[in-house]
Parts: C-alpha cells; structure tokens; sequence
C-alpha cells in the first residue's frame, strides 16, 4: 500500500494543507489568498494514536463520533524545565475532512504508516507498580498519567501492585510471559533492579547459559524494558531520557523507543550474581547506602542525611582494583563529549558488539561473538586505600547530578567507566561530591582517576576482612603521616612494574588537625558494594560490562540544554526532528 496522502482538511474555520509522506505527516495552515503560514512536522513514528471522531482524553477519555471528523495524538516537546532533557507531552489535533471517504483513506493510511515506521511498538505491556518506591505516589502516577495513555494508544496492559519486594523479579523468572512486547516498571532504580535480574536470568535460562559463569557471553533480552519514574534517585530513567517525568516516560514506551543499555555482571567466588547500569560503589556510596537503609522512612531524603552523615566520619578503605582497559582510540572517559539521543559512538559499537547481524540494530543474532572476536589486552592492577570506588556503565545522571557520576560515558558503548577516588583530605573529597552538581570537571583532581574498561576486580588485602576495626584519625594508622605510598603496578606476563608513588600534599597536611576532631572514632576497615542502591552481601568481586544486554523504551538525552525561551521551545519541536532524520 502506498502510504502516502495529500489533501485539505480544517481545523475549525482554517484550512490545512495535510502530507503523509511516510515518514512524516505534516499539516500547514493556508490562507485565504493560498499563501501557506505556520507548518507542523510529526514524525510518523511520533505519533501515538489516530482516532475517528472528535477526541479528548482529559479529563477522562470521550468521543464525539462525527463522520467527517479524526483525531491525532502526538508528541509534543518542552524544555524539561531546568534539566539537560526535554519534556513530550500528548499533542492533540483534531481535523475536519470533506468527506466520510477522505477521513476513512486518512486514518488508515496514517495507521499503516505507524505499523510500518515503528514496528517496536508494544501491543501488550506487564506493569509492576512499587506502592512504596519514593514518595509511595507509584500507583496514582499510573492510573492518573499513564495508563489513559496506553488506553489511547491501544495497548492492553497487566497491573500487578506488588505486595514484597522481589515479586517482580520472581515473577519474571518463573511466570508465563508469552505475549507481552514490554515490561514497565512504577517505581524507583530498586524496581527496575528487579526487572533487570529477571529477565536477564530468564532469558539466560530458556537459552541454557549459566548466567553465575564470568566466562559466559550472556544473551541479550527479548522484551523491552518500560521505566515510569516514581522512586527516589530514578537515575536509569534520568540518565537514558533526560528527564523524570511519567509523561515523556508513558510516551516513549507507546511510540516503541528502543535503547539499548550496557549492563555489568558483579560475580562473587562463589558463583552469585548481581547486575548493575548505573553505581557500582564502594567506599563512600556504598556507606551511604548501608546508612541510608535505616532512615528509610524519610523517604528520598535519606540519601542527603546519610550522605552528610558519611562524609563527616572522613572513611577510607584499602583496596586491590584490577581493570581491563577498553581500546583508548574508540573513546575516552575525559573526551568531554556527552552520550546523547542518535549517540555515534553507541552506533559504532552496536556494528562492533553484533558484527554479522544485518541489521544492525538488531540484537538477537551474534552477541556471542563480541568476546571471541575481542582481544583480552592487559590488565592492570592498583593497589592503596581509596574514600571510593566505582564503576558506572553509563553517565549515571539524575537529580542531584545533572552531568553524573562520569558525564562522558556512553549508554551503549559495551564498557564501563572506573572512578577511582583515592584518600585525601576532607576539604578535597567534599570538592570532588560538590563538582557532581555543577559543570566542573569532577576528574580534573590530583586524587581522582577515571578509566574506561571492560572489566573489572576487586579485593581487600588480605587479613582486612577479618579485621573489624582500626585506627583512624584523619588518615589510616599504617600511613606514614608526611608520606602515603599507593603503589600503582601493571601486570605484564606475571612482572610486577611499579609506576607511581603519590606524596601526601601539604593541602592535606594542613586540613589534617582541623578535621581530626570530626572523626576520632573507631571506623570499620571494610567497606560494602553499592549495586544500583541494593547493599551486596560479598566484597571480593570480578565484574564485566556486557553490551548492550538489555533495552529500554527510550531515545537516550535530547539534548534541550539550549533552550531558553518560548521561541526557541517552538524550534526546538523542529531542530529534534531534523536531527531524526541525520
Ligand atoms: C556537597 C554536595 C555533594 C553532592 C554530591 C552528589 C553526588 C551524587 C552522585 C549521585 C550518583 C547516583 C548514582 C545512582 C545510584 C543509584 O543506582 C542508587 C539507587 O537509586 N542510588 C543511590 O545509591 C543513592 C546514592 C546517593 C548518593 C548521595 C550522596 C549525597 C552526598 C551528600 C554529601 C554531603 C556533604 C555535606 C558536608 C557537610
Ligand atoms: N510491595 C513492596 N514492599 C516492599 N518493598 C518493595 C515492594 N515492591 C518493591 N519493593 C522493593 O522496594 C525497593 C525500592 O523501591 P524503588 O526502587 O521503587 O524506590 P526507591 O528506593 O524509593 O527509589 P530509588 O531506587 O530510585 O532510590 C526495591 O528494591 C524493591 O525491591
Ligand atoms: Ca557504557
């Protein structure tokens, strides 16, 4: 069928000029002398709904059933009022034909050229709503915002309000899931969590992998994943759209967005495994979060609290962190680029992960190449005591950090970015925290390092994990007070090659005496992991960055940061749709 249309059609007294292209459908407004004036451009794929009729959906779905009359449902973009993303919200036009025969040729070629555009479109989602993620508003959110939305857009949805945590993990490995394209979670990073864990193990079950093995190239997952944001740091949903808002989020799902997300497996000595997209921490984020479970109750706040609270007990821990280094020609964690919607670094690696697939975007065909095809390179290994460690596959963004944890890590890139913060005076940690909330370089500090890997080891130097308690003091009792030695070693065929040796700085020096007295107390010597806010129960650990293991309903960022005023919000509708058509 051809899809294409062209005709005029009124939108009250005003005449329209209205193209189906294919790919896009567009309406101008022309004049009485013929002259065209304002033109909107949709793209095909933005389109949510096509109705006979006149149609409201707010405050509650109607109809007014006029046989010359159809409604379009759209996306709409906004500036996402202070954040780099960009809000969408549900555009409505409703158009006047000259005939009952011109509006039944319009929908159905409009309907055709949906199904033809964007095929990831979902017909049936699985919901799973947190009643009690952030500031427990998860099942208002949905039945408010959400679902007349996918009620409009034709999908048929299975609610399930949990009653425990788990029960959507569980349920995803166990249950029947034959028939559902998607599944969506109301709720916070713990949700989706869930959701990640059990469908990567489900898949990897009907596929016969161990998914506990390091050495396995696990299988990537044939349902899309849905996020409607509704916990307390929402950072998967903030870093992969730009905003936290339950509309865009609805819309992105509807119009079938696919984005695809590394995924890293944590795996213990013996044999579990957790996966984590976006914190892997050790040290500080991992204490804040141990903290942070018995202050539940104050909802998103408590991560402030025992943010604060952490930091004045001035913690540091030892460590042994190895990497595998990710090839430094593709990218780098300082390159000073952003990962945004169209990302060509992902691209490239998406050629790169799925080398003999077709279509490269597809992702259910040689994903176990990547590794044969991937030389191991060296690792490396460093040794010393570190205020944190961690390791995030993506830019980790979200409210308290508009840029993240690593404002140059990609979504997609198949690695991982390793922050390494070693010990150092109070003043300078509390630098390297407030540079997360603002544009300055949080790398850019003599006590920070960033590598991009794809893998990673941690451990504990060994007699710590017995030990429970040491001295601190400031700085650890073993570190000589003028000098602290961290040995950097590379590992080439078995040699051990000492790089550096860092001097404490007499910045350090001079903060020690001041912030002695916040931290005269006994501190453990061993810290917990942080896996995406859950506390995991082991601390020696091998990691891998799978590529592109999961997808999301998502574009990655658009990038609105440039938008300022009305008339540039207007543009903007415009610039995001020539960028769709790069
Ligand atoms: C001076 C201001 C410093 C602000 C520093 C902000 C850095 C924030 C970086 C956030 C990165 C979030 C990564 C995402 C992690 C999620 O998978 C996970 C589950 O939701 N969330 C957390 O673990 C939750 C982790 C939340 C960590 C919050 C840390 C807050 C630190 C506050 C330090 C205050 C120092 C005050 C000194 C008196
Ligand atoms: N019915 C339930 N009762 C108790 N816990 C639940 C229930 N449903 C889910 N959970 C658990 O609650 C935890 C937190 O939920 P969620 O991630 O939705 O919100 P949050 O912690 O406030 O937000 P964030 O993870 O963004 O910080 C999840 O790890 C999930 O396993
Ligand atoms: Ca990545």
């Amino acid at each position: 069928m051809d899809l294409g249309l062209e005709s005029s059609l009124w939108v009250g007294n005003k005449r329209y000029r209205a193209v189906l292209t294919g790919w896009h459908f567009k309406w101008t407004e022309v004049d009485k002398k013929n002259r065209d004036k304002k033109t909107v451009l949709v793209p095909v794929a933005e389109v949510a709904g096509v109705e006979e009729g006149r149609v409201e959906i707010l405050p509650q779905k109607s109809v007014e059933d006029t046989d010359k009359d159809f409604t379009v449902f759209y996306v709409k973009r906004s500036s996402g009022g202070g954040s780099y993303g960009l809000l969408w919200r549900l555009g409505r036009i409703q158009f006047s034909c000259a005939s009952r025969v011109l509006r039944d040729q319009w929908t159905k070629h409009l309907r055709a050229a949906l199904k033809t555009h964007s095929p990831l479109r979902p017909h049936r989602l699985l919901v799973f709503i947190n009643p009690f993620g952030g500031k427990k508003k998860g099942r208002q959110i949905y039945h408010s915002l959400v679902a007349p939305l996918f009620e409009l857009a034709g999908i048929s949805s299975h609610v399930i309000v949990t009653e425990r945590a788990n029960q959507a993990r569980d349920h995803l490995l166990k249950k029947d899931l034959t028939g559902f394209d998607g599944v969506v979670c109301v709720g916070g990073d713990g949700m989706f969590s869930e959701l990640l864990h059990g469908l990567i193990g489900r898949t990897q079950q009907e596929a016969g992998l161990c998914e506990n093995d390091p050495a396995v190239a696990l299988q990537p997952c044939p349902l899309h994943i849905g996020i409607i944001p509704a916990g307390s740091t929402d950072c998967v949903c903030f870093a992969t759209v730009g905003v936290v808002d339950p509309v865009t989020s609805a819309l992105h799902i509807i119009i079938g967005d696919s984005q695809p997300l590394d995924v890293c497996s944590v795996h213990d000595v013996s044999a579990q495994v957790r996966y984590s997209v976006s914190l892997l921490g050790y040290g500080f984020y991992g204490d804040v979060l141990a903290e942070s479970e018995k202050h539940r109750w104050m909802g998103p706040l408590r991560y402030d609290y025992s943010g604060a609270v952490v930091y004045l007990s001035n913690r540091s821990y030892s460590g042994i962190v190895q990497y595998l280094p990710a090839d430094p020609l593709l990218s780098s964690p300082r390159d000073k680029t952003r990962c945004l919607a169209g990302c060509s670094v992902c691209s490239r690696s998406t050629e790169r992960l799925f080398p003999h697939s077709s279509d490269s975007g597809s992702l259910y065909s040689s994903h176990f190449s990547q590794f044969s095809t991937d030389s191991e390179g060296e690792w490396v290994s460093v040794e010393g005591r570190f205020r944190c460690v961690s390791l995030t596959c993506m830019s980790s963004s979200c409210a308290r950090s508009p840029l993240g944890l690593s404002p140059s890590a990609h979504l997609a890139d198949g690695t991982g970015d390793l922050i390494l913060v070693w010990d150092t005076h109070p003043l300078g940690f509390l630098k390297f925290l407030y540079r997360h909330t603002s544009t300055q370089d949080q790398f850019d500090l003599p006590f920070v390092e960033v590598h991009r890997v794809k893998a990673v080891r941690f451990s504990v130097p060994s007699g710590r994990e017995e030990q429970e308690y040491e001295e601190i003091g400031g700085f650890s009792s073993e570190i000589d007070e003028g000098q602290r030695e961290c040995v950097d070693t590379v590992s080439r065929n078995g040699s051990q090659q000492h790089l550096a040796q860092r001097a404490m700085t007499s910045e350090r020096k001079a903060a020690t005496p001041f912030l002695c007295g916040l931290c005269c107390k006994k501190s453990p010597s061993v810290s917990v992991w942080n896996c995406d806010g859950e506390i995991l129960p082991f601390t020696k650990i091998v990691c891998k960055i799978h590529g592109q293991l999961v997808r999301l309903y998502a574009r990655g960022i658009e990038d609105g940061a440039a938008i300022r005023n009305s008339e540039e919000r207007d543009e903007c509708q415009r610039i995001c749709i020539l960028n769709s058509l790069k």
